[in-house]
């Protein structure tokens, strides 16, 4: 099957079906994409499936653990969401199914999304494409960010000429500054990527403490604050900032943030928790090889409007959502993984040492067949 699978995709694009499980905990989104592994043919049908509230926190509850370490039920509840949602869909010649992130230490323990792909094989009868992460932080890579060789995919399906920088705003912040004028994604200088340091967690951890929701929608409760300077000159002086790209962060790398805002009123630690996300941006665009024409939000922090406006103020170019030039700033990252998924089934690299700091461009992710699993 694997070697069916890789004539498939060698004969022509296909369409795969891409999910991804973020670090925002809010559920996981599914997204056909029509690909050859080195361009974009055609956007599909993509769906979006909540995690429930007992869900959440059983994730919640495994934040931080290896396998081996009681993460069984997490990763139930990632196969079985997973299963379910991608069961509503047809058509697809292979799955690119990345996991729920539990822990990332690339320079220590490694990596560990839950959720094991030959589960989901068995169940939609496609091969899944998996594990994407690992083999990057084997070779020395920081095995994140991985969407960089999709943004470079997504800068040449827009008609880009200049140096464009895809921003996704999720639980952590990474971007990706694209060079269209290069031929691939893995030639050097295409792409500078990295993490930018916390986005959207600390404040959905704040607003789930104090409030008893998931976020702050429309960024209604930062609105009504003001930003505490001392905690965002706190931040920055973080040696995180400072340290040369490619670089990633855990979910909790900043979880300090926490403490630093205890005492503030809900509404300035809202404010402050916002103003750091898009000043971690600020930092990060500094760091690029050449100032971008323009800066292209995706994930879910460009819904909200004072993030995007501190972000305004932050950067010297356009801040606009990914919607500007026809993507779609929901589905972005799985239809990453849905190419990612064809570039591993056909032995390409899924990442370089500008995206992850790996020696040399490096390929992933392990291929399980559905009868691999009967
Ligand atoms: N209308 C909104 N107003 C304010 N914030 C929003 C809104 N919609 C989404 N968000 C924020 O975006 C988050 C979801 O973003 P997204 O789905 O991109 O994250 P993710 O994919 O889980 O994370 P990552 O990219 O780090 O893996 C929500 O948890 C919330 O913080
Ligand atoms: C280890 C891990 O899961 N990292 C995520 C996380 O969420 C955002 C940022 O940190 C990014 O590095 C990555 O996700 C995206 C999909 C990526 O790999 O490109």
């Amino acid at each position: 099957m694997a070697g069916a699978l890789k004539a498939a995709v060698e004969a022509g694009p296909v369409w795969s079906l891409g999910a991804m499980s973020g670090t925002s905990l809010d559920g996981v989104d599914a997204a056909m994409l029509l690909t050859d592994g080195a361009r974009i043919v055609d956007f599909g049908a993509s769906d979006y499936r909540p995690y429930s509230d007992d869900e959440r926190a059983v994730l919640r509850a495994a934040l931080g653990r290896w396998p081996g370490a009681g993460v069984e039920a997490a990763a139930e509840v990632v196969e079985t969401a997973h299963a379910e949602l991608l069961a509503g869909f047809s058509g697809a010649a292979v799955v690119g199914f990345h996991g729920q992130t539990l822990a990332h230490d690339p320079r220590g323990r490694g990596t560990h999304q839950a959720g094991d792909g030959r589960v989901l094989a068995g169940a939609l009868g496609v091969p899944v494409v998996w594990d994407f992460r690992s083999t990057d932080v084997r070779m020395g890579g920081e095995g994140a960010p991985l969407a960089p060789f999709f943004h470079f995919a997504c800068a040449k399906w827009t008609g880009a000429r200049e140096p464009v920088v895809f921003l996704n705003l999720g639980g952590v912040g990474n971007l990706t500054w694209v060079d269209p004028a290069l031929s691939a994604p893995d030639a050097a200088g295409a792409c500078l990527a990295f993490d930018t340091g916390p986005a959207n967690a600390p404040l959905n951890d704040l607003m789930q403490a104090r409030r008893g929701v998931a976020f702050d929608e429309g960024g209604a409760l930062a609105a009504e604050g003001e930003v505490d300077e001392e905690v965002l000159r706190r931040l920055l002086a973080a040696p995180y900032f400072t340290r040369m790209p490619p670089k990633s962060l855990d979910r909790d790398d900043f979880g300090w943030l926490a403490e630093a805002v205890a005492e503030l009123s809900d509404a300035d630690a809202a404010a402050t928790l916002t103003a750091c996300g898009a000043a971690a941006v600020g930092e990060a665009v500094a760091h690029c090889p050449a100032p971008p024409a323009r800066v292209l939000v995706t994930g879910g922090g460009r819904r909200n409007p004072v993030m995007m406006a501190m972000l305004g103020g932050t950067l010297d170019c356009p801040v606009e959502p990914v919607e500007a030039v026809g993507l779609d700033g929901d589905m972005l990252e799985a239809q990453a993984f849905a190419f990612l998924a064809v570039r591993v089934a056909r032995g390409w690299a899924t990442s370089a040492p500008g995206t992850t700091g790996v020696a040399a461009p490096v390929g992933g992710g392990i291929v399980s067949a559905p009868e691999q699993v009967a």
